[in-house]
């Protein structure tokens, strides 16, 4: 197959963890037999330093033409006193609402290897398997009208009724495709939006009778994604509260290093992106825990080019080098030194390799 994928590397550690996602592909890209038109562009605060723009038209073009994005992250306090229109923050944000990419899927799995990382008891962590779907393009940080003087700020809340039926809609399918259980977070005993949200997850759910459904407040949730997770199957909430809350989980699983996400608008395409930040304090120094971007492009190809086989095959050489006890320092508890992000890159790009191997060793004696 031959594809053409947006490259957005950013600030940060985004270019760290992105050359390792762009190594994983390259790989790939070997081993089956596809071809990978790569296309780097500009966003963030790199896109500002270059053209005092944190999302120039040419890299939404780019975007626009191709069959997927990949970003790392951007961000970072060199611009965190620029005037809001100068942020890095505002290239994300205006490159996910340009691209309409309203729903973001942040799948939250625990992985054995890593259960001693997690500051969860054992037994607890171990059954988490749940996803958080997050309204990625409404609320709090896109409405109007908003303001800030030295006085007095404003921001608004705002949600239209077609903004969550998508979204709910986009939960119910996942829910019913997973283990038939949709909670739909919100504050509906303050907010009026949520009051929103709430009477059209009831109106949808009559089209879902095979789905169960539950409506939980987001402070209560907080606390019950860290005593109970196991609770959880599929998640719906806005888009601040599923900020938070995908944060908050990340940490069952191990580190906000390993989860990968997918910004989607229903129609199969997708910017693909892991959901942490730029993370300032270790940029620079190869560090960085690679998963959540390596991750993230396995969860391209599943979804965007249905190439379930080499998706397969990335997440089984993460769990594999994991299982064998390599870890970035966010991972580290005891044992074998941390690996920085190009050693423990080039043992998912040799475990690839072996996978490779022993396919072709199979295929030679059949
Ligand atoms: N998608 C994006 O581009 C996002 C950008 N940001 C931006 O990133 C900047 C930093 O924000 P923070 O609040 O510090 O959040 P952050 O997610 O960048 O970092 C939070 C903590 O997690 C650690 N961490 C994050 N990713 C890691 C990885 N792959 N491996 C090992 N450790 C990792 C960091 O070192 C830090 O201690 C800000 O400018 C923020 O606006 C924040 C979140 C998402
Ligand atoms: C610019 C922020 C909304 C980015 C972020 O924290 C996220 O998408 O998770
Ligand atoms: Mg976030």
């Amino acid at each position: 197959m031959e594809k053409t994928i947006t490259v957005l590397p950013g600030d940060g550690i985004g270019p760290e963890v992105t050359e390792a996602a762009v190594k994983v592909l390259q790989t790939i890209a070997k081993r089956y037999n596809h071809i990978f038109n790569l296309q780097y562009a500009l966003i963030g605060g790199a896109a500002i330093d270059a053209c005092e723009n944190p999302l120039p038209e040419e890299t939404v073009e780019l975007c626009t033409q191709s069959d997927a994005v990949l970003l790392g992250a951007v961000g970072g306090p060199k611009w965190d006193q620029n005037p809001s229109h100068l942020r890095p923050e505002k290239g994300l944000l205006a490159i996910r609402k340009q691209l309409g990419l309203f729903a973001n899927i942040r799948p939250i799995k625990a992985i054995p290897a890593l259960l001693d990382a997690s500051p969860l008891k054992k037994e607890i962590a171990q059954e988490v398997d749940l996803v958080i779907v997050r309204e990625l393009t409404g609320g709090l940080y896109f409405a109007e009208p908003r303001k800030k003087t030295n006085d007095y700020a404003l921001d608004s809340l705002v949600y239209t009724r077609e903004e969550i039926e998508r979204i709910v809609d986009t939960a119910f399918l996942l829910a019913r495709s997973r283990r038939g259980k949709l909670a739909s977070v919100d504050k509906a005993n303050v907010l009026d939006t949520s009051k929103l949200w709430r009477q059209i997850v009831e109106e949808k759910k009559v089209g879902y009778p095979d789905v169960e459904v539950e409506h939980m407040l987001v402070d209560s949730t907080a606390m019950k994604l860290i005593t109970k997770p196991s609770a959880f199957d599929v998640i719906v909430t806005e888009n601040m509260f599923g900020d938070i809350l995908s944060d908050e989980a990340s940490v069952i699983t191990g580190s906000l290093g390993m989860l990968p996400s997918s910004s989607t608008r229903g129609d199969g395409f997708g910017l693909y992106e892991p959901i942490h930040g730029s993370a300032p304090d270790i940029a620079g120094k190869n560090i960085a825990n690679p998963a959540a971007a390596i991750l993230s492009v396995a969860m391209m190809l599943r979804d965007a080019f249905q190439m379930e086989t080499e998706a397969s095959a990335i997440e089984g050489a993460v769990f594999s080098v994991l299982n064998d006890g390599h870890f970035t320092s966010d991972l580290q508890t005891k044992g074998k030194p941390a690996l920085s992000t190009t050693e423990w890159t080039a043992k998912v790009l040799e475990e690839l390799d072996s996978e490779f191997v022993s396919d072709s060793i199979m295929f030679t004696y059949v």
